[in-house]
């Protein structure tokens, strides 16, 4: 938990309201979090019961289900969920998802529990979040988050097909789930290929790039730290060294930093850290114990990939990244985003950053509740795409290029290749999007952030009124 998250939320959102033209009231209506639903329930362990207590807010059911992941953490509180919860609206606004915003949480320290007691108890938050309208594929869909994983929605899904066996779409109840299991390739490493993704569309926009300080558009040599080397912190970190050759010189974790100037191995990082339990000790770098200090280290790109207020107004004024990158969600307080934006130190904002996921979510969804193979696609070139093909063949090789060549131009993409390139296409859209406002706006006053809220609240605004509101 982190005091003051739902507020700078909700100061982040006011910011951007004011510029967009909305009847009276409909401003408050977005901004509040329509409901939040707190169990509290037994399961009998060791010998004993223990009580646990679980949230799960819906902040907006503008358009349906409800969605958004649920987090497994001993900190966590109502504030939080609710801050999250909007936070996903706004996403999936952002990204023209057909999807309102939840999230959940259960206060839990998954490490101090065996595999089938985690099991136990998540079939028990399963069964109360279903029995009060909190989980279904029509009404409100969770997926994996902060200490939660796909064996887990596995486990959802699994007890809400037994506790309604005629829903057809029960499956589609949960997103993240194993390939096996009803999910979709790639959804694990969806939200850290998606950070990646918004990363090349920023160098790919001259614009941005410029007023961000970076001369060329090469990622290639990029100084990167990492906040959080979990499942969104270690993904990015690997595709980011090694598709776009960057050099990962800090990850830091809760219990310290490695740090190595020529960059680190990041495979054999997440190795050594499955391995240990921890990053610290890791031959292929110098570790510190003193972690929270390192995001202050000279980089170029910083990306925050754990927690919320990471960075606030004790540690913002000496921030040395020209770009930060929020992966985690809310990583950068209010109070710390106005210190960042007046030195002049571009943020690519978590609704944008991270919704990866959430795309992702969203085909898994969509191949759940259509029940058809998602990819797997054959593709036969119609006549014409077929005599233009041949065309510029024949232009570029001087050979004619006879039509019986014809049935060689089948496409087949398979369900990763699918799930990559519609990722893509949609974070560069959005990318787009966000940047084109930005540069529509005047000159200086409008961030990236404070344009994909208020992209978001149009969408959401539109929305309701279209429904009378
Ligand atoms: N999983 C997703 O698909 C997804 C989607 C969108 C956004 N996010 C956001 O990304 C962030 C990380 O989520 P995740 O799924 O990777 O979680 P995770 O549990 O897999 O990983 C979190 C990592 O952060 C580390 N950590 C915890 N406290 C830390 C601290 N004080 N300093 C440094 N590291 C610390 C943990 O040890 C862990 O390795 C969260 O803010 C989450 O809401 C996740």
């Amino acid at each position: 938990m982190s005091a003051g998250f739902l507020s700078d939320v909700e100061a982040m959102y006011d910011r951007a309201a004011v510029n967009v033209d909305m009847p009276d009231g409909l401003s408050d209506k977005i901004k509040a979090c329509n409901a939040t639903y707190v169990t509290r329930f037994g399961v009998r362990l060791r010998g004993r019961m223990f009580t646990f207590r679980g949230w799960r807010a819906t902040h907006s059911t503008h358009s349906g289900p409800a969605k958004g992941g649920i987090r497994y953490a001993p900190n966590v509180d109502q504030d939080e969920v609710e801050a999250l919860a909007a936070l996903m609206s706004y996403k999936c606004a952002l990204l023209n998802l057909p999807f309102g915003g939840s999230k959940g949480a259960l206060e839990i320290t998954p490490s101090d529990w065996e595999p089938f007691e985690l099991e136990k108890i998540t079939r028990r938050f399963a069964q109360e979040l279903m029995r009060h309208g909190f989980l279904a594929s029509a009404t409100n869909v969770p997926a994996p988050d902060v200490g939660t994983n796909q064996q887990m929605m596995m486990w959802i899904a699994d007890e809400y097909r037994r506790y309604k066996p005629d829903d057809i779409n029960a499956v589609g109840c949960v997103t993240g789930k194993p390939v096996t299991g009803g999910g979709i390739a790639g959804r694990t490493e969806a939200t850290g290929r998606g950070v990646q993704y918004a990363i090349h569309a920023f160098f790919k926009s001259e614009r941005d790039r410029h007023a961000a300080g970076f001369e060329s558009d090469k990622l290639e040599g990029q100084r990167v730290i990492i906040q959080g080397l979990g499942n969104v912190g270690s993904h990015a970190a690997q595709f980011l060294s090694n598709d776009d050759g960057c050099k990962v010189i800090a990850v830091i974790e809760h219990d310290g930093v490695v740090r190595n100037v020529d960059g680190l191995d990041i495979a054999a990082l997440k190795a050594h850290q499955i391995e240990t339990g921890s990053i610290m000790g890791f031959d292929g770098g110098a570790s510190d114990s003193n972690g929270a200090v390192a995001l202050e280290d000279a980089c170029d790109i910083l990306i925050p990939a754990a927690l919320e207020s990471v960075i606030h107004a004790d540690n913002a004024a000496r921030i040395q990244a020209r770009l930060v990158v929020e992966a985690a969600n809310g990583p950068v307080t209010y109070a710390a985003d106005e210190i960042l934006r007046q030195r002049g130190i571009t943020i690519i904002p978590d609704m944008l950053a991270n919704a990866g996921g959430v795309v992702v979510s969203y085909f898994e969804w969509v191949k759940n509740i259509t029940h058809m193979p998602f990819g797997l696609m054959e593709r036969r070139q119609t006549d014409r795409e077929h005599r233009i093909l041949a065309h510029s063949m024949e232009k570029m090789t001087g050979q004619s290029f006879p039509s019986e060549h014809k049935g060689e131009f089948l496409a087949e993409r398979g369900e990763i290749d699918l799930v990559r390139s519609g990722l893509a296409e949609m974070m560069h859209r959005a990318f787009g999007e966000v940047s084109e406002h930005v540069h529509q706006s005047q000159e200086g006053s409008v961030t990236l952030r404070d344009a994909a809220y208020e992209i978001a609240i149009k969408r959401i605004s539109g929305a309701y009124q279209a429904i009378g509101l």
